[in-house]
């Protein structure tokens, strides 16, 4: 079914200062009754999507957003409803938000949000709710001296979650580094690790590559296993519409799309560009950050396409002065 099939609803993140998440409580007699959801409602018609949400905000909860930026634009098949979620970060408003319909509204933290029985539909949103907009890759780096100042410097910027990469490492030294760094910078960061299997350190996740996806998703058993060995989020390396499918449907938290642009670290590999990603994530259920030619300056444009943010190695990496 295409999206202008669909029954378009919006939907707000919506974030107070201390960075937790308005829930509210849908009532027990609507669909997907008793469950909690992110504020929002249907479209009417002709309505544009910002002032659909801008009007939903207010009947429910009473504010009066003032700034919004595209989250995540999903579609999900109920048995009962086809919908389109289209979901926005509410990044200013006035008033202060409560049950303007009689709701039970709750400020959740951003941990705790899975423990919430949420729509079936919802499961990408949290993902996109909790991922922040920049996704660090390391450079190749000759050793762990070189690496734990950057990372600290990296942290300092604001960057919050980090692609440990490292091709010229042996296991041995890779596994070393990852440890000091997990015990180092564990409680700012979720690193993101490579490798055939996940390593079991607190609170990390994994990056599968391209070619491991591919052959995760030929056999989904041994498959499956092996994701559930990861406590943290799971990511892979997509470079076109099937590898982008094969990572939903293994139900991965987020992927990468590259090359967008041109780089110099993979100069023969040709450029998907912006429209092209745009149209690829629009048949996506999932936060996707783009890669390749990238820095935070383009974190809006990739908002505008489709994806989470960027996603970059030279474009996120700090200088060392
Ligand atoms: N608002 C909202 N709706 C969601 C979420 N997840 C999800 O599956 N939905 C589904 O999307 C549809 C949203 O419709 P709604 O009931 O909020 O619509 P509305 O505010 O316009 O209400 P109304 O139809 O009573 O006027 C429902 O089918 C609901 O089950 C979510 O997080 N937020
Ligand atoms: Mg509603």
């Amino acid at each position: 079914m295409s999206r202008a099939q669909r029954i378009h609803v919006v939907a707000a993140v919506i974030r107070n200062h201390q960075q937790q998440i308005l829930l509210a409580r849908r009532p027990e007699h609507a669909h997907q009754g008793g469950l909690w959801e992110f504020p929002g409602g249907k479209l009417e018609q002709g309505e544009s999507p910002y002032a659909g949400l801008c009007r939903e905000l207010h009947e429910e909860l009473g504010i009066q957003v003032s700034q919004a930026r595209p989250l995540l634009d999903i579609s999900h098949d109920y048995p009962d409803k086809q919908i389109r979620l289209d979901v926005w970060l509410v990044e200013a408003f006035s008033g202060e938000p409560h049950g303007a319909e009689g709701q039970p509204v709750r400020w959740v933290n951003q941990q705790e949000l899975a423990q919430y029985p949420l729509p079936a539909a919802n499961v990408p949103i949290v993902n996109a709710a909790r991922l922040p907009e920049c996704y660090l890759i390391t450079p190749d780096l000759h050793s762990i001296v070189d690496l734990v100042p950057a990372i600290e410097r990296a942290i300092d910027s604001g960057q919050r979650l980090i692609q440990i990469r490292q091709t010229q490492w042996s296991e041995q030294t890779y596994r070393q580094a990852s440890e000091q760094l997990v015990a180092r910078f564990g409680d700012q960061v979720t690193f993101m690790l490579k490798g055939p299997q996940p390593l079991s350190l607190p609170g990390c996740g994994w990056h599968l590559t391209a070619r491991q996806l591919t052959h995760m998703a030929a056999n989904p058993e041994s498959g499956t296993a092996l994701l559930a060995r990861c406590e943290g989020p799971i990511a892979a390396s997509c470079h076109n519409a099937e590898e982008l499918g094969m990572a939903e449907q293994l139900g991965l938290d987020f992927a990468t799309l590259s090359p967008l642009l041109p780089t110099a670290s993979h100069a023969q590999a040709t450029p998907i560009g912006w429209t092209a990603a745009a149209e690829l994530l629009k048949g996506v259920n999932m936060p996707v950050y783009l890669l390749g030619g990238l820095k935070p300056a383009d974190c809006s444009l990739a908002f505008q396409h489709g994806a989470q943010g960027i996603a970059a190695i030279r474009g996120l990496w700090p200088s060392a002065n």
